[in-house]
Parts: structure tokens; C-alpha cells; sequence
């Protein structure tokens, strides 16, 4: 088994005052591409966030590459982990090209301005995600998808050896979905890049994932290898739905859910 990048210990997690994360414990491996699910309301931001230090727990801890999150300054963690949420707040005349310009924050040294690296790293970033053409929109004007990815590009330009996402397909089309998750693989593959990503679609994460971890009611219901862990067993367990996993013609397995009064066609 390959070492671990990322490991949260008994975690316990309250926010206004209630208990939403009750002894979480998950170990992420170094290069993993690790998907996780959960129905609503059952912890999954919150976990994420713990994860990057930005909420922190009552009880357990976080290590990073075998060190608690505290003992990383803000600038170095932010060289480490980059986080893709959904929720954000933006200078009304902000461009594209100085959002995504903010990823590479942790590595400048002030006052100096961007470097010839700096530059690099943000046109590859626009490049991966289509964003060339856009980088002097300013970032309101553009469409909730492209929106999204200029913020997967400010967090590629980011360099993280763990890339955290929250529901990154949420408002992309089907095409620009598989765009996103092809993307992230590719990065995966080529740079070593360590994924947790949120998804909720149950077949995105059966497909993209190596690993899965399912949180149900704020403690993990599964975890491990996503074969073994997103079965129609553990999804009528979990989510309360009916699937199969199908094979087509071409050899191809996916997980099908539908309800049991959807029409046969
Ligand atoms: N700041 C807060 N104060 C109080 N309760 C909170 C706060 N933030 C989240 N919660 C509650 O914690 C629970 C878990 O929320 P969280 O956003 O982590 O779930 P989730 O699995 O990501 O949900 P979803 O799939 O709907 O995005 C929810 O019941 C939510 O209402």
C-alpha cells in the first residue's frame, strides 16, 4: 500500500454547536484519486474542509505527509493542498487571469510581482482548462461553468501536491464534466497530483474513483478500493436507491441507479 499523503484521526467536528462529524478516520495515499460520497447533509463539505485546516476539529487531527496541519505555515500548506469549493466571493471587477494569478500566491516573495515561472504556470493553467481566450473577462461575466473552471485553473496554477474539490461538476454540462474529471486524471496520471473530490453523481464516482469513501450521517459508512465499496448493496444502504452495475457491448462497467417506478422504455 502506498504511503500515506493525507490521514484524519477520530475526527469530531461540531458547527453551531451541534456534532456533525462523529469519529471520522480516513487515510489517503499518496496519488490516490479518491471520491467521495454521501447524501446530502452528511458531512462531506465539512470533512473537506477539515481536511485543509480550515475548520478545525474537536477532537483528533490532521496530519500532512506525517506532520499535524499545524505545524505548516498558511503559505507552505497552500503549496501542498489546493481546495476547489463552491461557495465564493469576488471583486465585482476581478479578471480571469488575475484569479487564477492568485494561485500562485504561496510561492511570491514580496514586493517582488510575478516571476517568468509565475507567468508560465498561470498560461498553462488557462490552457488546461480552455480559459486563454477568456483571461481578461472579468470573472463575473462569465457563465457558471467557466466560472468554475477558472477556479479549477487558479488551483492548478497552484502547484498542490493534493488537489481537494467540492461538487467541481456542479453547473457543467455532461461534455464539460467528463472535460473536468479527464483533466484531473490526466494531472493525476502525468504529475502525481493526489485527488479527494466530492461528486455526486454515484457513476462518476464508481468510474473515476480508486478509492471511495462514503459518509453517511457525518461517520464513514465504507471505505477502500471503489470497486469493492460502491456496490448496489452499500447504495440502497446509504442513499436508499436501486442499481446494477452494467456492462455494455464495448466491455465498459458503470453503475446504473434508477428508481423502481421509472418507466421501462
Ligand atoms: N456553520 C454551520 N453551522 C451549523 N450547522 C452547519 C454549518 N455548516 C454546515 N452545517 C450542517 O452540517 C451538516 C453537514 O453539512 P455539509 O455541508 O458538510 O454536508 P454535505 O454532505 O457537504 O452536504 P451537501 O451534499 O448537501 O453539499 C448539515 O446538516 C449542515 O446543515
Amino acid at each position: 500500500m502506498s504511503e500515506a499523503i493525507l490521514t484524519a484521526s477520530h475526527l469530531c467536528v461540531s458547527l453551531g454547536g451541534k456534532e456533525i462529524l462523529h469519529d471520522v478516520s480516513l487515510r489517503v495515499a499518496k496519488g490516490d484519486f479518491l471520491t467521495l460520497i454521501g447524501p446530502n447533509g452528511s458531512g462531506k463539505s465539512t470533512l473537506l474542509h477539515t481536511l485543509c485546516g480550515l475548520t478545525k476539529p474537536g477532537q483528533g487531527r490532521v496530519t500532512l505527509a506525517g506532520q499535524p496541519l499545524a505545524a505548516y505555515g498558511r503559505r507552505k500548506l497552500a503549496q501542498k493542498i489546493a481546495l476547489v469549493t463552491q461557495q465564493h466571493t469576488l471583486p465585482a471587477d476581478l479578471t480571469v487571469y488575475d484569479l487564477v494569478r492568485c494561485g500562485r500566491f504561496p510561492y511570491r516573495h514580496f514586493p517582488r510581482g510575478l516571476g517568468a515561472e509565475d507567468r508560465e504556470k498561470i498560461d498553462q493553467a488557462l490552457l488546461a482548462t480552455s480559459l486563454t481566450p477568456y483571461a481578461q473577462r472579468e470573472v463575473k461575466s462569465l457563465s457558471g461553468g467557466e466560472q468554475q473552471r477558472a477556479w479549477l485553473a487558479t488551483a492548478l496554477a497552484q502547484e498542490p501536491e493534493i488537489m481537494v474539490l467540492d461538487e467541481p461538476t456542479t453547473y457543467l454540462d455532461i461534455r464539460h464534466q467528463f472535460m473536468l474529471l479527464e483533466l484531473l486524471q490526466e494531472w493525476h496520471d502525468r504529475r502525481g497530483l493526489t485527488i479527494v473530490i466530492v461528486l455526486h453523481d454515484l457513476n462518476q464516482a464508481y468510474t473515476w474513483g480508486q478509492t471511495t469513501a462514503v459518509l453517511a450521517e457525518g461517520r464513514i459508512a465504507a471505505a477502500g478500493r471503489t470497486a469493492e465499496v460502491v456496490t448496489p448493496d452499500l447504495m440502497q444502504r446509504v442513499f436508499g436507491v436501486t442499481s446494477e452495475i452494467v456492462t455494455t457491448s464495448s466491455g465498459r462497467s458503470f453503475l446504473a441507479c434508477y428508481p423502481q417506478t421509472a418507466p421501462k422504455r
